[in-house]
């Protein structure tokens, strides 16, 4: 079965289309990139799979639930919602609030009512995971771009999700903060996760994606292939280059 089933999928803002009838699967282990430029939908996905929106139309399915509106009015299946899917926002600014890196990391599984010991553990797990242990004490506002991508993605890994979504978590990074990230993805992809990343840089990422799901600008999803098809399509991977 389907990790993720999406099938007719719309979502509308107010003035504008969101995302205009998507019909998607995604399987698990999969390292999918969703690429387009600027305005495509990219976001928009993210935030109707993280449960942040519900569709106007279609179907959304995770691991074979239904993901409605419904659903998501309920305080609890939202919250298994969030354990199963962990976010990285574009904007890591807005993912943390509190006052050191440690209590960054330990805030989701203390929301869960984990005995203080399991929260030690998964502070310290998810500091090594993501090279962070020099950095525990730090006030996360303070930090660098790449170290708070690193650090947002240890208090996400904390709740130990299923599935990572990631929206252009490379922007605004050094070349060798890029590579750290990727590498630290590639790994977690290896110990089973899901990766989802959002990204119009296909220079950045055409290493490590395995599926590429390309949107165009009336938000719907032109292209849909793997890294195999791309090689063979020296015009698509060029047309990727400059979105
Ligand atoms: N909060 C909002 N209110 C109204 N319109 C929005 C909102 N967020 C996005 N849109 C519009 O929805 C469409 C899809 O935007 P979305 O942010 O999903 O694109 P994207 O592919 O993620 O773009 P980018 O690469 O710039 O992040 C665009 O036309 C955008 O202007």
């Amino acid at each position: 079965m389907a990790l993720i089933n999406l099938v007719n999928l719309c979502y509308d803002y107010p003035n504008t289309t969101g995302l205009d009838h998507l019909n998607l699967t995604i399987n698990a282990g999969e390292f999918v990139c969703l690429m387009g430029p600027n305005g495509s939908g990219k976001s928009t996905l993210m935030k109707i799979l993280s449960g942040l929106a519900s569709p106007k139309s279609g179907d959304y399915q995770l691991d074979g639930q239904a993901i409605t509106a419904a659903y998501l009015a309920d305080a609890q299946r939202r919250q298994r919602l969030h354990q199963k899917i962990g976010v990285v926002f574009q904007n890591t600014d807005v993912q943390l609030f509190n006052t050191s890196v440690a209590e960054e990391i330990a805030f989701g599984p203390r929301q869960l009512g984990l005995s203080a010991a399991a929260i030690e553990q998964r502070v310290t797990d998810c500091l090594q995971l993501t090279d962070c242990e020099a950095l525990r004490e730090r006030v996360p506002y303070q930090l660098s771009g790449g170290e708070k991508k690193r650090v947002a993605l240890a208090s996400v890994l904390a709740l130990n999700p299923e599935i990572l979504l990631l929206d252009e978590p490379l922007n605004g990074l050094t070349i060798a903060a890029q590579q750290q990230i990727l590498t630290l993805l590639q790994r977690l992809q290896s110990a089973g996760k899901t990766i989802i990343m959002a990204s119009h840089n296909f220079q950045q990422v055409q290493a490590v994606g395995q599926r590429f799901i390309i949107f165009n600008s009336l938000h719907q999803i032109s292209a849909d292939m793997t890294a195999a098809d791309l090689q063979r399509q020296p015009d698509r991977q060029t047309q990727l280059m400059t979105l």
